[in-house]
């Protein structure tokens, strides 16, 4: 079912390298294989696989692109199809290698999906636990997102469900994750949600100018200061940003989750070497790779760190290097971060056989 197309030896090596997800939104990372399996369960909504991903060599606007998680979250609208949808996506990251990795997802309404936000979200833990029982290795905990469209209250709501979690799940929960249509909204108004999440011990990764034009949205942001950035792509001067935003980011140290495929595909950034990617890791700022939406966006871990080493230039041992940093942006406590560290330093033989 998870059959590995490996074509040559560089494919191998980006497939066996360990890696660290920490960007992935549940919905957006679908399968192929498990959006068959939701179709045929629900052939009554009409729905063709050229609707659920965007394809080699495909681009679709920002607007676009979020029509597209409406079609999927009308595939996946009940438990059974959460707790599949979960431990397939899980599977499917292991599969790839991915050895540690914060899953994100958005508790919905429960008129969308006949669950409530908090069996929504106890459903992805059921599903977690799950795959930790089935021995796979791969450390998975969760972030609540929250979706700015849906405004301040909700936000709080949201907050109150992700703190109840993380004082209950041993560490599975372990922040928010604040997404949706960028164009939606304004961040002051989810400031005060935001802010207590902080207060309370959440950790907070927060999509920050996805879009131009959001620089004040972002500075306020930036003062929270958040534990990490989604996608940062208008932050820096050269693309409309400021130097005080960029100064801001480099003071609090705060890495940036950077999605390739994901900003060419939904037009964000003109073509691969024109990615952001180039500015900050130049700079020698923390940043880590990492998919969005796999499944949206027909990629996969491995292949979005090959497609940063053939557009960059870098030499496997600068790969390793990127994949090892990553463990340091993670949320989990500095004992997990050892214990990674320690599975490194044993695979590195074996990548580099
Ligand atoms: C349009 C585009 C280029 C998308 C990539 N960038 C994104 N920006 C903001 N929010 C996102 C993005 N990708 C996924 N999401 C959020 O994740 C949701 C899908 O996963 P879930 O239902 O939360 O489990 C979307 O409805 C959206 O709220
Ligand atoms: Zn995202």
């Amino acid at each position: 079912m998870f059959k590995l197309v490996m074509d040559n030896e560089a494919d191998v090596f980006y497939r066996e390298l360990p890696k660290v997800e920490l960007h992935a939104h549940l919905n957006g990372s679908v399968s192929f294989h498990t959006i068959e399996k939701l179709i045929s369960r629900k052939p009554h909504l009409n729905i063709e696989h050229g609707m659920t991903a965007i394809g080699k060599g495909q681009r679709r606007t920002l607007d676009e692109c979020f029509q597209v998680f409406k079609v999927v979250h009308q595939l996946v609208d009940t438990e059974e199809d959460i707790l599949m949808v979960a431990t397939d996506v899980i599977r499917e990251f292991a599969a790839d290698g991915v050895k540690y990795l914060e899953l994100r997802s958005t508790p919905r309404e429960e008129n969308k999906t006949g669950l409530t936000k908090k069996r929504y979200v106890e459903t992805v833990i059921k599903a977690i636990k799950q795959c930790k029982s089935e021995g796979l290795d791969i450390d998975v905990r969760f972030l609540v997102a929250i979706d700015r469209r849906n405004g301040a209250e909700v936000a709080m709501e949201t907050v109150k469900l992700a703190e109840e979690f993380m004082l209950s799940t041993d560490g599975l929960v372990l922040g928010l994750d604040l997404s949706g249509d960028p164009t939606v909204g304004h961040g002051k108004d989810l400031l005060p949600a935001l802010q207590r999440a902080k207060d309370c011990g959440l950790k907070l990764s927060l999509h920050l100018s996805e879009v131009p034009s959001q620089l004040e949205e972002s500075d306020l942001l930036l003062n929270l200061p958040p534990d990490r950035i989604g996608h940062g792509t208008f932050l820096h001067p050269e693309v409309g940003g400021s130097q005080s935003l960029v100064d801001k980011v480099v003071a609090n140290n705060i890495p940036l989750e950077l999605c390739l495929t994901s900003n060419v595909k939904g037009q964000t950034v003109p073509c691969y070497s024109e990615h952001h990617f180039k500015f900050w890791y130049q700079m020698g700022h923390p940043s880590v790779i990492c998919t969005d939406d796999k499944g949206v966006f027909s990629t996969d871990l491995s292949q979005e760190y090959q497609l940063a080493a053939s557009t960059f230039g870098l030499s496997r041992e600068a790969v390793w290097n990127l994949s090892q940093q990553a463990i340091d942006c993670i949320f989990a406590p500095d004992t997990v971060k050892q214990q990674l560290k320690q599975k490194w330093l044993a695979l590195k033989p074996q990548v580099f056989k």
